[in-house]
């Protein structure tokens, strides 16, 4: 199924596809052509980040190769020079099924990923987590040599690392957003954004609800006093998204949720829908996005 203004997420061949716009950097298509493989860890360098793809092949559990995985991340952001992790990207196959254990596939990445922090008592990044057709977990970050990064919270909502014990044995490593302070300027990484208050879901099966409390949350996030209370003399609104990302469960939904997104964010945000299941079985869209 193809989104009216881009591809569903099954068709995009990752994480050959256009990163420039997961990163909302311009640039990285051409440098990924020519990037470095380092075992299953592709990378490439441009204008100061560096992108990094890797691929964890399909399995009945995912919990020790996700934390696996993150440990080899985490190291060669450091062995090459980029030590501050702004944003990553993971798209799980089958991420609500369950693993030969009974977890849900994608509490368990949770708890691989979890443990992976836990070990290096590194600063919470942005962070997506959607649905692939592609079996497997696919991983991609976006780091930096240069600048101050400051990992925003939505007072609307509990931090995703504290949720209670009923959202899956560990709890998801991600912070709302982040805020990349740097010489050029400042750019702000929108996490994948969802109809949650609390911890719960709000308006389960009601589309209309779940896209207004997402983009009540996404407001949140950007507004000036959240930014201040994190220390970032910044604030912003929803027309101010460079582009953002709409992954939605349904593709009955795309049109409704094309013209949801174009009526709250700018005319100058670039609007591109993905089909894509959720982190939870009862969300049926969520936003990512980036202010530059
Ligand atoms: C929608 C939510 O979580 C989703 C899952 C994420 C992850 O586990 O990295 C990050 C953002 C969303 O894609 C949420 O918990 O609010």
């Amino acid at each position: 199924m193809t989104g009216s203004l881009g591809v569903a997420l099954e068709e995009l061949d990752l994480p050959s596809a256009d990163l420039g716009v997961h990163t909302g950097l311009a640039g990285f298509g051409d440098a990924w052509l020519t990037g470095r493989s380092e075992g299953r860890l592709r990378y490439a360098e441009e204008g100061g980040f560096l992108f990094v793809s890797a691929v964890v092949p399909p399995s009945v559990r995912y919990a020790e190769a996700v934390r696996a995985l993150y440990a080899e991340l985490f190291a060669l952001t450091k062995r090459v020079g980029y030590p501050t992790i702004c944003r990553l990207w993971h798209y799980i196959g089958r991420i609500n099924g369950t693993t030969a254990d009974g977890l849900e596939t994608y509490r368990d990445f949770c708890v691989g990923r979890a443990l992976a922090f836990e070990e290096v008592g590194a600063t919470m990044p942005a962070a997506s987590a959607v649905g692939s057709a592609h079996e497997g977990v696919s991983v991609c970050l976006l780091a930096t040599r240069a600048g101050a990064l400051t990992a925003i919270e939505n007072p609307l909502q509990v931090p995703a690392y504290r949720y209670p014990g009923q959202h899956g044995p560990k709890s998801p490593s991600f912070s709302r957003a982040t805020y990349l302070r740097q010489d050029a300027g400042g750019t702000l990484f929108l996490s994948g954004t969802a109809s949650i208050l609390g911890h719960e879901t709000a308006h389960p099966g009601d589309l209309a609800g779940q896209l207004a409390t997402t983009f009540g949350n996404v407001e949140a996030v950007v507004h000036e006093r959240n930014l201040a209370r994190h220390g970032v003399d910044a604030g912003f609104g929803l027309a101010d998204f460079d582009r953002v990302t709409a992954y939605v469960r349904h593709a009955d939904d795309l049109a409704a949720v094309e013209a949801s997104c174009r009526a709250a964010f700018g005319a100058g945000t670039a609007v591109r829908l993905l089909r894509a299941d959720l982190c939870r079985s009862d969300l049926l869209v969520e936003v990512e996005g980036v202010i530059t």
